[in-house]
């Protein structure tokens, strides 16, 4: 467990009896695994004695279909007004086409940034019971335990001018523009300084800085930052090219890792195979204030979708950070993390992560989202 919540994040809730909780389901296999979730977030209410008062709100291609607005001011209202947001995953070929402000993706962004998410943690830990699910050989992945802090509201996915022009030639031009801020970098190192003194001390910044003036910048901020505020925070530099082959070659050199938007997001995908399955990555995307959004790092994985395939673990993972983090409940996020393992200590496998021969039951993600409430509701009451 990642520990407390950042120190950067100033306005968490504290312990209620009773939260206001907005549930994103989006597309894809996102409404079949927020339905596992449902029934697990349920189970834990019970055993444990608090309330969520659940509200469901449109976002990514839901929302277009529903009133044209990949993030309606609506969803806004709901997400900011809540105690906390769960967010299943959006996308889907059905709205590949569209123009860009009408896509599931744009939803998405203008969520994380209207919102102030600039700090994205993700966790790739790989647990025993799933050792054999990576592609990787053992010795490498036994004991991984990584975070990667993402910076989630800058970069080249925010940075203008960008679009599509024609050049002289009447050739079309597409361009996209990577930029941060001194501000920007300094608080995603705050966060990250921040988490990696709560583990093990250790951090690694990745960037781009031998080709990239943005990455220098980058390099240099958070040099400055950790050096000035985390003396204890063993930092290092690497660059982005180097730390992709090094997570696959000997990914226990790692321990805390901050990077930029777009490394983070493929970092973060790559890190997911140690672990065993994108099926299995949650994420926290929180601000300095206000509710944070607690999403699976997958997408909504069209090739699955409404075949009750999808490994909901994820995103009952990202329900156990948003108790951890936004709702003052670490005992009830260790009990959701530890029913986890539990399922898969009894060899239940979503396809995922199952392997030929290894005696496990194959299950869809409703028969595992019910196994996951089921050890919930039997384990909660004696050990909180
Ligand atoms: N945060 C998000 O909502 C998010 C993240 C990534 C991609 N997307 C969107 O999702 C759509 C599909 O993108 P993609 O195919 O590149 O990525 P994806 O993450 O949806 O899927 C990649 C692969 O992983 C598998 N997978 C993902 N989640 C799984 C789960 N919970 N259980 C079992 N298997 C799972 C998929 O079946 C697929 O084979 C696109 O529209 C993309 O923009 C959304
Ligand atoms: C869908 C896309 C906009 C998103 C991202 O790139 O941030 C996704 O890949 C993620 O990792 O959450
Ligand atoms: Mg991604």
């Amino acid at each position: 467990a990642p520990g407390g919540r950042p120190a950067a994040r100033l306005g968490a809730v504290s312990r209620k009896d009773s939260y206001d909780i907005t549930l994103l389901p989006g597309d894809g296999i996102g409404p079949e695994i927020m339905e596992s979730a449902k029934s697990v977030l349920s189970a834990l209410c019970d055993r444990c004695g608090f309330e969520l008062n659940l509200r469901e709100a449109l976002i990514g291609g839901a929302a277009i279909d529903a009133v044209n607005d990949p993030f309606p001011d609506a969803t806004l209202e709901a997400c900011q007004s809540a105690d906390s947001v769960l967010l299943s995953c959006i996308g889907g070929y059905k709205w590949d086409g569209n123009p860009r402000e009408l896509r599931p993706e744009t939803g998405l962004l203008k969520m994380r940034k209207s919102m102030g998410l600039f700090a994205n943690l993700r966790p790739a830990k790989v647990l025993d019971q799933l050792i054999d699910a990576s592609t990787l050989k053992r010795e490498v992945v036994e004991g991984v335990d990584v975070m990667v802090v993402r910076e989630l509201t800058g970069d080249v996915y925010f940075g203008a001018p960008k679009g599509i022009d024609t050049d002289a030639d009447g050739k079309r031009v597409g361009y996209n523009n990577m930029i941060y801020s001194e501000g920007e970098i300094e608080r995603i190192a705050r966060v990250a300084g921040d988490v990696a003194s709560k583990r093990n001390g250790k951090l690694c910044s990745v960037d781009k800085a031998n080709v990239l003036d943005v990455s220098q910048l980058w390099r240099d901020v958070v040099t400055d930052v950790i050096t000035d505020e985390f003396p204890d925070v063993d930092l290092s530099h690497m660059y982005v090219d180097n730390a992709a082959m090094q997570l696959i070659r000997w990914p226990k050199q790692f321990d805390t890792m901050v990077t930029g938007n777009i490394f983070g997001d493929i970092l973060s995908d790559e890190a997911s195979m140690l672990v065993g399955s994108l099926g299995m990555l949650p994420s926290a995307s929180i601000g300095e204030s206000g509710p944070g959004v607690f999403e699976p790092c997958h997408g909504s994985a069209p090739d699955i979708a409404g075949e009750d395939k999808a490994n909901p673990l994820a995103l009952i993972l990202s329900a156990a950070m948003m108790l951890r983090y936004d709702l003052a409940r670490g005992e009830e996020a260790d009990i959701l993390e530890a029913a986890v393992e539990t399922v898969l200590d009894q060899g239940l496998r979503t396809a995922d992560i199952k392997q030929e021969d290894d005696g496990c039951k194959l299950v869809g993600c409703i028969e595992m989202g019910k196994a996951v409430a089921d050890v919930v509701a039997a384990t909660a009451t004696v050990e909180v």
